[in-house]
Parts: C-alpha cells; sequence; structure tokens
C-alpha cells in the first residue's frame, strides 16, 4: 500500500460559475486557470500521482500546452487512474477537504462524490468530500480563491 498527498489553490476571476469535483456551481466568480481550474480535482490527482511517485499534475499536462487550456479536469483524472493502472495499482480510498468561504457545497458535496467515484472506477463509500470555510481568515476567508486537500491509498497485489 502507498499514501499521497495533494494540494491546490486556484485564485478567483469575474466569471459566473466554477468548477469542483465536476459539478457546475453558480457562483459570482470563476477560477483564474488553464484548464476548468477544478481545484478539488487539480489536489485529487497530485494525490494519487504522489502515491505512486510519479510525480505531480502540472508535470503530466503542462500549463503551457495548449491542449489543456480550459480541460475538463474529469478527463485528466481518468488519465491520471490510466497511468496508476499500467503501473498496476489501484485506488483504496481517496479524502477530499475544500477550503473556501464561499460557495455554500454541502449541497454539491453528494454529485462531487459520485462524479470522482465514477472517474475511478470506485464504489462511491471510497470516495470523501468535504469542506470547510477558514472562519474568514486567509485568502480563502477574504474570498480571493479556493484551496482543496486531498489524500489516496493505493494497493497492489
Ligand atoms: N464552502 C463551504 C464550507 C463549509 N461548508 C459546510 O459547513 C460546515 C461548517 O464549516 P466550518 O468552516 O465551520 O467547519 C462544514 O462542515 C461543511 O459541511 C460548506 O457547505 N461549504
Ligand atoms: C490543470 C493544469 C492543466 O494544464 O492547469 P491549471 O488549470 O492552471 O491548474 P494548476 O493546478 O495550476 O496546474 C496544473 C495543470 O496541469
Amino acid at each position: 500500500m502507498r499514501m499521497g498527498h495533494g494540494y491546490d489553490v486556484h485564485a478567483f476571476e469575474a466569471g459566473d460559475h466554477l468548477m469542483l469535483g465536476g459539478v457546475r456551481i453558480a457562483h459570482t466568480q470563476a477560477f483564474k486557470a488553464h484548464s476548468d481550474g477544478d481545484v478539488l480535482i487539480h489536489a485529487l490527482c497530485d494525490a494519487l500521482l504522489g502515491a505512486a511517485a510519479l510525480g505531480d499534475i502540472g508535470r503530466h499536462f503542462p500549463d503551457t500546452d495548449p491542449r489543456y487550456a480550459g480541460a475538463d479536469s474529469r478527463a485528466l483524472l481518468r488519465e491520471v487512474l490510466q497511468l496508476l493502472s499500467a503501473g498496476g495499482w489501484r485506488v483504496a480510498n481517496v479524502d477530499c477537504t475544500v477550503v473556501a468561504q464561499v460557495p455554500k457545497l454541502a449541497p454539491h458535496v453528494e454529485s462531487m462524490r459520485e462524479n470522482l467515484a465514477s472517474d475511478l472506477g470506485l464504489d462511491v463509500g471510497r470516495v470523501n468530500v468535504k469542506a470547510t470555510t477558514t472562519e474568514r481568515l486567509g485568502f480563502a476567508g477574504r474570498e480571493e480563491g479556493i484551496a482543496a486537500h486531498a489524500v489516496a491509498l493505493i494497493e497492489r497485489d
């Protein structure tokens, strides 16, 4: 068994929605990013890559590569799973925390879990998503952006 950790941050810019865990959430701002900016999935990709000692998301999908402009982060997650599968790894469970003062994420958490479980080929019971504010402290608390942490456990026979 191996474990990995991922962390990512995206700042806000003008816009009308956020992509988080593959869920489109109406909001008064958008993520500034090369891809769709799904900070939760980016942290999860890094946790999975980290567990398999395969580097990080920017190494596999550089933010200088036009192929990833506006990319669907769920497609990147599925590519990460393929990389792990090629190495004989399967995912045991993942746990993610989104650090966001706004918007309210609780109504979307189950849809996020279902998306991630589907992309990872896992039972939804192996996928957890949590949200926390920072009690208005720091960049998330000032509503300048959102951070996400993820941990993943992988295994092979
Ligand atoms: N963007 C967010 C942040 C938090 N939640 C939910 O609110 C609960 C309380 O948050 P604390 O910051 O006081 O820990 C938390 O358990 C989350 O379920 C949310 O929905 N959206
Ligand atoms: C997702 C990628 C894709 O080019 O770009 P961004 O959306 O900018 O996201 P970030 O987490 O800053 O970098 C990782 C990149 O792989």
